[in-house]
């Protein structure tokens, strides 16, 4: 008889005789009790050494993974730093996420700067070049703002920052960012933007109290619409790329952790950011980088010589805009888990309210840098981008006062002499 024949053939009438297996071992002699035991132990710390978190500060190959690295974080130096940081003039204290990216650095500076209490959060993730992120927070610290390095995926160091300070409100910013890497890197928007918004809400959820939560949608969501300008009631449901779909995925969530646990929930649609201290995977950024260096820049056009058009939208703009979302979101109202009642759920475009044609911003930037840029005028790739976006701002003009007032060339002409100052310094630091 061969040793699978012991085995029946219903799982279900497979029982271990527990009393009998026990009883042998009682009257077993001590020395085999011994071995069990030490055996025993031995498996169970193999277990916990197996389960144990990864080392501190390991790196992860998988670049989809880039974010995923552990911090070290803790300790009384830590948590002084967060209650320094978290001090409040007025009666609002806010999580920033993503607090040294882009628009994260200057609503952090703006809340600090009006006395608001400001914690930051960030990952430091190598999508583009992390050094200007370190200068962003290196800019923030100096004015009071300490930015925790973590990922918002990390649910311990977040019911953390939860238990050392109280949280009005969460400005959510950590996003992966960039239209044509979706195709490139699918999974950090994943992660970043669908699971690390669920990890966020989770801990918010549960907080009590619940703060109200702001937090950054995309003017990417209305995706193919032909229909301009873009209004918040319009349809939402045919994103063109990965990371439209993510920041669509993102507004149905909010609708859920609202509707199922009270929490106070704006999610703003912003429209091509741009400014001081901007993203380099931009395109206004590298263009600016390429025409500089005399490299040919790669302009997209639609269907029939179509124009491509931005609603580009200068950076002060979008601050004053995020704060007044903030100012005007009411309180969560649950707590601890549970619901007690309706809770707010809104969205807001946030945009300029006129488009320019790409080539337009190229021209602006010729003038600026005093360069002529080596154009190269190209069909659109099918690479996630849409032919035009154009807001219309009439929701947020009514709720909190939201009024663009930096027209392109005005923040084009700020932005070059950011550029020119920020690269100029970089390059004397590394003479030095
Ligand atoms: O509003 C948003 O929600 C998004 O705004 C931004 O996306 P976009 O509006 O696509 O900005 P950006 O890449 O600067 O391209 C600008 C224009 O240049 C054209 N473009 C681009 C590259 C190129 O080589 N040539 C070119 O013509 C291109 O076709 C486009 O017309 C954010 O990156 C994104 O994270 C998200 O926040």
């Amino acid at each position: 008889m061969s040793r699978l024949d012991d085995i029946p053939s219903s799982p279900g009438k497979f029982k271990i005789d527990k009393s009998s297996y026990f009883n042998r071992l009682r009257f077993q002699p001590s020395l085999t009790k011994f071995a069990f035991i030490s055996f025993f132990l031995l498996c169970l710390i193999s277990l916990l050494f197996l389960r144990s978190p990864p080392s501190v500060n390991s790196s992860q190959s998988d670049p989809s993974r880039r974010s995923l690295r552990t911090f070290t974080y803790g300790g009384a130096a830590w948590e002084k730093r967060i209650r320094a940081s978290a001090r409040t003039r007025t009666s609002v204290t806010v999580l920033v996420t993503g607090a040294a990216g882009f628009v994260g650095t200057h609503v952090s500076s703006a809340l600090k700067r009006r006395g608001d209490g400001v914690i930051g959060l960030d990952n430091f993730n190598d999508y583009y070049d992390p050094s200007l992120k370190r200068a962003r927070q290196a800019l923030l610290e100096r004015s009071g703002v300490f930015i925790v390095e973590g990922d918002i995926n990390d649910v311990e160091l977040l019911r953390k920052l939860f238990k050392i300070v109280t949280f009005t409100h969460v400005m959510h910013l950590a996003a992966q960012a960039g239209v044509r890497y979706a195709m490139e890197n699918p999974s950090s928007y994943v992660h970043s933007n669908i699971a690390g918004l669920v990890n966020l809400l989770e801990v918010c959820k549960a907080a009590n109290p619940q703060p109200a939560i702001v937090w950054a949608s995309s003017s990417s969501v209305y995706g193919l619409n032909t229909k301009v300008p873009f209004s918040e009631k319009d349809r939402t449901d045919q994103p063109a790329s990965l990371y439209a779909a993510t920041k669509k995925a993102g507004e149905e969530i909010a609708h859920t952790y609202n509707h199922i646990y009270g929490l106070s929930l704006t999610g703003l649609r912003f429209f091509t950011v741009y400014g001081p201290w901007g993203r380099p995977d931009m395109a206004y950024f590298f263009f600016t980088k390429d025409i500089l260096k005399g490299k040919s820049i790669s302009i997209f056009e639609s269907a029939n010589h179509g124009t491509v058009a931005r609603d580009f939208t200068y950076i002060d703009d979008i601050v004053k805009g995020c704060l007044g979302a903030l100012d005007t979101a009411e309180k969560s109202t649950g707590s601890g888990g549970k619901k007690r009642g309706p809770a707010q759920l809104r969205v807001f475009n946030l945009g300029n309210t006129s488009p320019v044609p790409v080539s337009d911003l190229v021209s602006i930037l010729e003038r600026q840098l005093k360069v002529k840029a080596k154009r190269n005028v190209i069909k659109m790739p099918r690479n996630g981008d849409v032919p035009f976006t154009h807001a219309n701002i009439s929701l947020a003009q009514r709720e909190f006062g939201y009024k663009p007032t930096t027209d392109l060339q005005t923040g084009l002409k700020k932005f070059v002499r950011w550029y020119l100052s920020y690269y100029a310094g970089e390059k004397k630091a590394a003479a030095r």
